[in-house]
């Protein structure tokens, strides 16, 4: 499908579900295969609050920042006489107070305005007895994070695809071109992969591998979907190289183990904690948790560096903001593997690494970080 038919039905799904403002689809100046929907810059003062008010439980609250609209079984309160059609301002109970079903407006300077929206089911249909509502209770209309409600059947199914900004990042520094060997280390449900095999012009040999039987096959569902040449296998990528110098290895079209030194370019989008790509209001993560994915990644890099050919080229990129699981892994293995050279990438939307690693200021500016933009002294 044509670029351009695809921008106009995105713009098209945008101006069905903008509410009080417009969302523009534009293509971007610096990436050619991206079309980019900007957030609305909205302050937050600079939303009305009205008031009628709704009160919505925290992980309501995030969805809604993520441009949701309010389903029923999230709403707490709904001030007494409210009808449907009324516009009304929804807060987050941020202090878990709230009782369900309060008629008056929630008296708790701590609740956190979200925005506006209007409202589609009454108290009636919300809270009445041995109810089990579903479907939306309230249109949202405006947010304080500027998001459009977009799901998955927003884009034209195996055209476009859904990405932020650091996942394009990561595929456009791996430079992956049609003659490649390329591995994707884990790939499910197979977003990156997806754009790899573009990048690739659907050439080349495109390994992508997840751990699990139930993620390969979101992955496989996802190559079929848009028709990506994709060698898909489930392995642990920790344990895909050959270790006995005598072993052998079948072709690498049969899938792992893998000979040494065997890939071109290689992708290692580790397991990570995903703290920080969502909005959230809470987090019950432990800190033996939190620290468990370390080892994981080291393995996984560890296993990345050995398939990784002399002068190739290797990203390492996750979904989570902790310095232990980033600019601590890029340190780790640049002490590890002295093999291993932290290039420039030509493209630079991120900020620079934390401080707080043995990572000079040099190689802090070499690897991206993606909001929360400030480094954490500041
Ligand atoms: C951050 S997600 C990958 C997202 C994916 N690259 C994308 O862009 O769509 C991490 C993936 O790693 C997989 N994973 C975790 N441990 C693994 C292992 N030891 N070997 C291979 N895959 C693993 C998980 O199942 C999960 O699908």
């Amino acid at each position: 499908m044509d670029r351009k038919i695809v921008k106009e039905l995105i713009q098209e799904q945008l101006n069905a579900v903008a509410g009080a403002h417009g969302f523009q689809a534009e293509y971007s100046d610096f990436l050619p295969n991206v079309i980019v929907i900007n957030h609305i810059d909205i302050k937050h003062e600079k939303l009305q609050k009205l008031p009628s008010e709704v009160m919505v439980d925290l992980d309501c609250a995030a969805a809604v920042l993520r441009g949701a609209h309010i389903y029923a079984p999230g709403v707490l309160s709904m001030i007494s006489g409210t009808l449907i059609g009324d516009k009304v301002s929804i807060y987050a109970d941020l202090n878990r107070k709230c009782k369900k079903g309060l008629l008056k407006i929630f008296p708790d300077s701590r609740k956190v305005f979200l925005g506006n929206g209007v409202v589609k089911m009454t108290r009636s249909m919300l809270f009445g007895d041995n109810l089990a509502p579903k479907g939306v209770a309230v249109g949202v209309t405006e947010t304080i994070s500027g998001c459009p409600s977009i799901g998955d059947a927003f884009l034209p199914s195996g055209f476009a695809m859904l990405q932020n900004l650091p996942s394009i990042m990561c595929v456009n520094a791996l430079d992956p071109q049609k003659n490649d060997l390329v591995l994707d280390m884990c790939a499910s449900p197979g977003n990156k992969t997806i754009h790899i095999a573009a990048l690739m012009e659907n050439q080349g040999t495109l390994i992508a591998i997840d751990k699990t039987a139930g993620k390969v096959a979101q992955l496989r569902k996802t190559c079929q979907i848009f028709a990506a040449k994709v060698r898909i296998f489930q392995a642990d990528s920790s344990k895909i190289a050959v270790e006995d110098p005598g072993q052998t290895a079948a072709n690498v079209d049969q899938g792992p183990p893998f000979l040494p030194e065997t890939f071109d370019k290689i992708l290692l989008d580790a397991p990570c904690r995903v703290l920080g790509k969502r909005p959230e209001f809470h987090n019950r993560v432990t800190e033996k948790v939190l620290k468990s994915y370390v080892p994981l990644q080291r393995k996984l890099f560890t296993s990345a560096v050995s398939l990784l050919k002399p002068k190739g080229r290797l990203v390492y990129s996750t979904c989570t903001i902790t310095l232990a699981e980033n600019e601590g892994i890029v340190e780790w293995a640049l002490r590890t593997f002295k093999c291993l050279r932290l290039v420039n990438i030509a493209q630079h939307f991120g900020s620079p690494g934390w401080p707080g690693t043995t990572l000079t200021e040099v190689q802090r500016t070499k690897v991206q970080r993606f909001g929360p933009n400030l480094d954490p002294d500041t």
